[in-house]
């Protein structure tokens, strides 16, 4: 099949909700001995996730997304599928978990053979991996027996870079490489990278199929319930927090202090502190702060010595952004795929503290600071988040030979599914602190919430109105954002004929 050489002109059938294809062929799952015996094992193509469970009597049912999985008949025929694997942005525990569980989920499930990863086959003379890796010269053959050991060792296989997204030049190299199958593995700039490309595709009229799986630490991808590699980075967080509470422990008014990363949303920082009971205090970027006065960190500091002797701080990297550039000149830097470039706040704040108490005289302290956060990113993943990436991969895998395409694959309250880019690309997942989750940091930590009465977030979501907050957020709850919900992309789903 290859891409579309422009003899036949692609089928698209427009319904009312998207357009859609027709499947073509019987998965040959079905002869596959997992797969065979029971029916229940193929998804019926009409199964929906809801994204909402939480309703209200009487109010609308909100978006449904393509629930995940094979189904009976498969698009593509397994020997005239090339398909083709990219890893981009950050390093995240799981991304060769996942490149294995591709190759291995295409190869022993649907019989396809040739599947490429988008790197240069000789670093030190081309391009490295990312999107910057469709402009290599070359390409590297994966196969199962390649792959066979690779989730064993963090990072990537394949190499990663941000930036250099040029989107005409990558569709020319899936294009001129016959591929017709691409699974993208990345965060929020990946997605929004993927769904250009799809466009681009689509344009063209080829016969491609662009899957995204969803990756990154800092678990901002909206709509998913979270992105691979989170739980090992909360996890390996654990061992930082436990360091920093044995030191603060050990020595008169000890305070320790850990950076998480987080650049935009404070989720590691906040279930590493609810995993961990040890913390005293957390700091994300979605709750302001401030130092001096009567509430304010200082003074909690002082109270928290006086009781307890010592204390364990936690901030997330993108935290106190606003105070730090008040006393540093500001800088707009950028990486280069766009995203702002911090102020090191976990410097910052262990100065500031040690300058308040030694002007102050009044209490000697004893500050220990932890920077864990490469060493965080760069394990391999933890067994859940294993047995999680298996699972990405392979619907990501179903989805594709379905004929599927314009998606990126996750677990929507628990059950996994196809949500079209431009769903996953509107927003951005931050820790909502009207949310429950966030009181029950508070009430963990026994911190100061640091917001006055006048500050408090109106929470207007039982009138089904998005949040007053000052970002697009999307909530743990399901109840957030009920406007920007509606049904129109139930039945979007992208068939090649
Ligand atoms: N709006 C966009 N359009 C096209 N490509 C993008 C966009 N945003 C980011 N990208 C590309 O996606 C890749 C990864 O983005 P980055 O923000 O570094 O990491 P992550 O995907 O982990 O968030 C980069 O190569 C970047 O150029
Ligand atoms: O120093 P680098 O490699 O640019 O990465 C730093 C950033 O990467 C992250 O770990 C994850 O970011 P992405 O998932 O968006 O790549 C952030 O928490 C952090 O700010
Ligand atoms: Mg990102």
């Amino acid at each position: 099949m290859g891409s579309f050489s422009g003899n036949s002109p692609p089928k698209i059938v427009h319904g009312e909700a998207g357009y859609v294809l027709e499947d073509t062929f019987p998965n040959p799952l079905q002869d596959n001995t997992a797969y065979s015996v029971v029916k229940q094992y193929f998804v019926n193509v009409d199964d929906t996730v809801a994204q909402k469970i939480v309703v209200h009597k009487g109010s609308p049912r909100g978006t449904h997304f393509r629930r995940a999985g094979p189904r009976q008949k498969v698009y593509f025929e397994s020997d005239e599928v090339r398909a083709c694997i990219v890893t981009c942005g950050g390093l995240c525990p799981g991304l060769n978990t996942v490149i294995r569980e591709i190759v291995c989920g295409l190869h022993h499930m649907y019989g396809v053979k040739k599947v490429l990863g988008i790197d240069a086959e000789d670093r030190l003379l081309d391009a490295q991996g990312g999107y910057r890796g469709f402009y290599a010269r070359n390409t590297i053959a994966l196969t199962p027996k390649t792959v066979n050991d690779i989730h064993k060792r963090g990072g990537t296989v394949l190499g990663t870079s941000r930036g250099g997204h040029d989107t005409g030049k990558i569709v020319d190299s899936i294009q001129d490489r016959g591929i017709n199958q691409v699974y993208i593995i990345g965060g929020d700039g990946t997605q929004r990278g993927a769904s250009v490309i799809y466009e681009e595709i689509r344009r063209r009229g080829l016969k491609v199929a662009v899957a995204g799986i969803p990756k990154t630490i800092d678990n901002d991808i909206p709509v998913i319930d979270k992105s691979f590699g989170f739980d090992t980075a909360v996890e390996e967080a654990q061992r930082a927090i436990n360091a920093a509470h044995v030191e603060s422990d050990s020595i008169e008014n000890g305070i320790g202090l850990v950076k998480l990363m987080g650049r935009y949303s404070g989720y590691i920082a906040m279930y590493a502190t609810l995993a961990s009971r040890d913390v005293d205090c957390c700091l994300i970027p979605e709750s302001p702060f401030y130092l001096e006065g009567a509430g304010g960190l200082f003074e909690y500091i002082e109270k928290r010595l006086k009781e307890n002797g010592h204390m364990v701080i936690v901030i997330a990297e993108g935290a106190g952004q606003e105070l730090l550039s008040e006393v540093l000149r500001t800088s707009h830097q950028q990486d280069a795929s766009g995203n702002k470039l911090l102020q090191d706040v976990g410097l910052w704040i262990s100065q500031s503290i040690k300058d308040h108490f030694s002007r102050q005289k009044k209490m000697a302290i004893n500050l220990k600071y932890i920077d864990p956060t490469y060493m965080i990113r760069a394990i391999p993943s933890n067994a859940s988040d294993n047995v999680y990436c298996t699972l990405l991969a392979q619907s990501a895998v179903h989805g594709a030979m379905a004929g599927y395409t314009g998606f990126t694959v996750g677990p929507v309250n628990g059950r996994h599914c196809y949500i079209p880019f431009y769903r996953i690309n509107e927003g951005q997942h931050y820790v909502v602190i009207t949310d429950r989750m966030w009181a029950r940091l508070l009430s963990s930590t026994n911190q100061p919430s640091f917001i006055t009465a006048k500050d408090v977030i109106e929470d207007s979501r039982d009138e089904e109105e998005p949040p007053k907050t000052p970002k697009t957020q999307m909530s743990d709850d399901n109840s957030a954002d009920d406007k920007l919900m509606v049904n129109k992309d139930v039945n979007e789903r992208a068939v090649i004929g």
